[in-house]
């Protein structure tokens, strides 16, 4: 097949959400794609959307409740054909698309740890007894609590530069961002400390950038071939499927990595209480053919060794 190549008269259009954040992936993506196939700047068109979990602001992402809260609108206009690919940060995404739409694009991973960020401190283990970690993550909070009980974990919403700013208003002592995403937004003015997988297992699929398509559009589908990682879509089969299995919803504190040693793949996982009290974890090596099923084998492990009772806040706050 041939591809018939965006012009800028009939540009290809990218929706986005309107964050520095994601604003930056989108210029990501086009950069990609214009190299790919030596097209100019304007052959492409971002189009950023409004989504309802931005325009709320001063609610905990829990208490409005309902999924796709970051994706519904963009996806939306995606399958009315408004836009012709959309691009997100793959930890936000839900495991399954709305029919009609296939999210199988990924662009080279960026650095996948969770950073520790704090004016003066450089590591977890500096905090005072007591100390305030402003997060609005249900993983990292669980992560922190099960090491550190003391901890006191405030609610901590808004983009980057939002949680940055209420740092240095001494709203919290801390906070943790994903180091992909400061390192896209270029910040490396920002005191923030990398923390090794072994430390804080990162989420599932952290600092990788998905491209979502209508399945019905070959043209597209053959053109976002060019810029598809092999190998961050061999890691994150593994890591989706675990999350798949594990019913994976922004209310259940999960983390999951898995790392490529030539074609050997090894995927970590764990599981949490919110409060952090138990967290239940193990890991699997096996060929990348066998990505998706290593996920699934995985996350029947950890529900079992979990055993019943242990999901049932999840049970709770649907
Ligand atoms: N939930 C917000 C979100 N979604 C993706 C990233 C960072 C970039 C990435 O992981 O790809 C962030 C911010 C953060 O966790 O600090």
């Amino acid at each position: 097949m041939t591809v018939t190549l965006p012009s800028p008269d009939a540009p290809l259009k990218i929706g986005t959400r309107g964050s520095p954040l994601a604003l930056a992936q989108a210029h990501e993506t086009r950069a990609r794609l214009m190299a790919a196939f030596d097209l100019p700047q304007d052959a492409f068109r971002i189009v950023v959307i409004k989504v309802t979990g931005d325009a709320i602001q001063d609610r905990p992402l829990k208490e409005i409740g309902g999924k796709g809260l970051f994706t519904r609108e963009i996806e939306e206009d995606l399958i009315a054909g408004r836009i012709d690919i959309a691009v997100h940060s793959m930890k936000d995404m839900p495991t399954l698309q709305p029919e009609g739409l296939i999210l199988d694009t990924y662009l080279p991973r960026e650095d996948v740890r969770d950073a520790f960020v704090a004016p003066v401190l450089s590591a977890l283990d500096q905090l005072e007894q007591g100390a305030v970690v402003g997060t609005s993550s249900l993983r990292r909070r669980a992560q922190l609590l099960h090491r550190r009980p003391d901890l006191n974990v405030v609610e901590f919403r808004g983009n980057v530069q939002t949680r940055l700013r209420k740092l240095a208003e001494g709203v919290a002592d801390c906070t943790f961002l994903a180091a992909a995403g400061l390192n896209r937004l270029g910040m490396e003015n920002v005191p923030a400390t990398p923390i090794s997988p072994d430390d804080m297992l990162p989420a599932v699929a952290q600092g990788a950038i998905g491209i979502e398509r209508r399945i019905a559009d070959a043209n597209t589908a053959e053109m976002l071939m060019a810029v598809h990682d092999i190998h961050t879509g061999q890691r994150l089969a593994a890591e989706r499927a675990f999350l798949l299995r594990l019913d994976g919803s922004c209310e259940t504190p999960i983390a999951g990595l898995a790392q490529l040693d030539g074609d050997t793949l090894h995927l970590r996982g764990e599981v949490l209480r919110p409060d952090g009290s138990q967290s239940i974890s193990g890991d699997r090596t096996g060929t990348i053919s066998d990505a998706a099923d290593m996920g699934f084998d995985l996350a029947d492990e950890l529900l079992g060794r979990a055993g019943d009772g242990f999901f049932d806040w999840h049970a709770r706050a649907k």
